[in-house]
């Protein structure tokens, strides 16, 4: 069945969890859509798995659009969100508008996602009221990094706790649909959603969110650069991949691959004439 941000909104309050992952290519959005998660994050953690940078403040837009158009041409059932990448929003709320429309238009996504509080509330209360659907990003927010100093747990002082949770009721105020919340004390992350009125996805949150997000290369063990405390390896597909690799080479050289039955033919005949 097709999810839509309503069906995900539904979702909260029931027994059902929302189940979310990344991926940023046509095959891998078939293969987790085919597998029946609800959402698909097109996230700018792209940055890290498929373009190689030490963070994600060199995604731009175009970046984002040119994966998620893939994504979403694979995606039959989840809905499809997009992550709004550095400096395409913070900028202004005319600029937050006019990149969240080509992430829509071009990118095709059904949502977009977006770091921040009560600082980007103008932004996303803006980018609601073109329809089109916000995520919210609260807790360890990447492209913040440069101010953060690092990628560490948020929250864990009384006043960075309050704010956690006064940003969450914020972007509730200001229209977004779900929030995402990364690198919280489990503890906190509940009180969170038990406070808002729509879902909150965890990473790094413990269980008592709406649901649970994760990037796809870190569960399938295929990025090693760095693996947060949260990621849980549900297959090695690194090393099924690295197997499959180095049998390929071996029969190349042992001259047991391409075989008969990867072959084609052409009439001897015909070769006769070209000697
Ligand atoms: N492959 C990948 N997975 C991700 O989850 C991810 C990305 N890339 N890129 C964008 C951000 C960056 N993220 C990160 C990166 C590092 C940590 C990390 O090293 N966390 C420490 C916290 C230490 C502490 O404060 O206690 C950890 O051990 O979990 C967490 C999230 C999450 N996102
Ligand atoms: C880690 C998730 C929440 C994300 O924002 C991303 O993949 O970019
Ligand atoms: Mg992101």
């Amino acid at each position: 069945m097709k999810n839509t941000t309503a069906t995900l909104r539904q979702m909260k309050g029931t027994d059902k969890k929302i189940s979310m992952i990344t991926a940023y290519d046509y095959t891998m959005a078939k293969i987790v859509d085919e597998s029946g998660v609800n959402t698909i994050l097109v996230g700018d953690s792209l940055g890290n798995t498929i373009l190689g940078y030490e963070d994600t403040i060199s995604v731009t837009v175009d970046d984002m659009i040119h994966h998620s158009a893939a994504v979403a041409r694979g995606a039959k059932n989840a809905l499809v969100i997009t992550d709004m990448p550095f400096m395409s929003y913070q900028t202004s709320v005319y600029d937050a508008v006019v990149n969240a429309g080509r992430i829509m238009k071009e990118g095709r996504a059904g949502a977009v996602k977006l770091e921040g509080g009560q600082d980007m509330c103008p932004q996303i209360s803006a980018i609601v009221k073109a329809s089109i659907p916000v995520c919210a990003h609260l807790g360890l927010t990447p492209q913040s990094i440069n101010a953060f100093g690092g990628f560490k747990v948020q929250g864990k002082t009384e006043a960075a706790a309050k704010k956690l949770i006064e940003d969450a009721k914020a972007v509730e105020e200001a229209g977004a649909f779900m929030l995402v919340m990364e690198c919280v004390p489990e503890k906190l992350a509940k009180i969170v959603t038990e406070t808002v009125s729509i879902p909150t996805i965890g990473i790094g949150a413990g269980r008592y969110c709406d649901g649970q997000v994760l990037v796809n290369q870190d569960m399938f063990g295929m990025y090693s650069d760095f693996v947060p405390k949260f990621v849980k390896q549900f297959a090695n597909v690194g090393d099924v991949m690295r197997g499959a690799v180095k049998a390929y080479i071996d029969e190349i050289n042992a001259g047991t691959f391409p075989g008969p039955e990867h072959t084609y033919k052409i009439d001897d005949e015909v070769i006769e004439k070209l000697y």
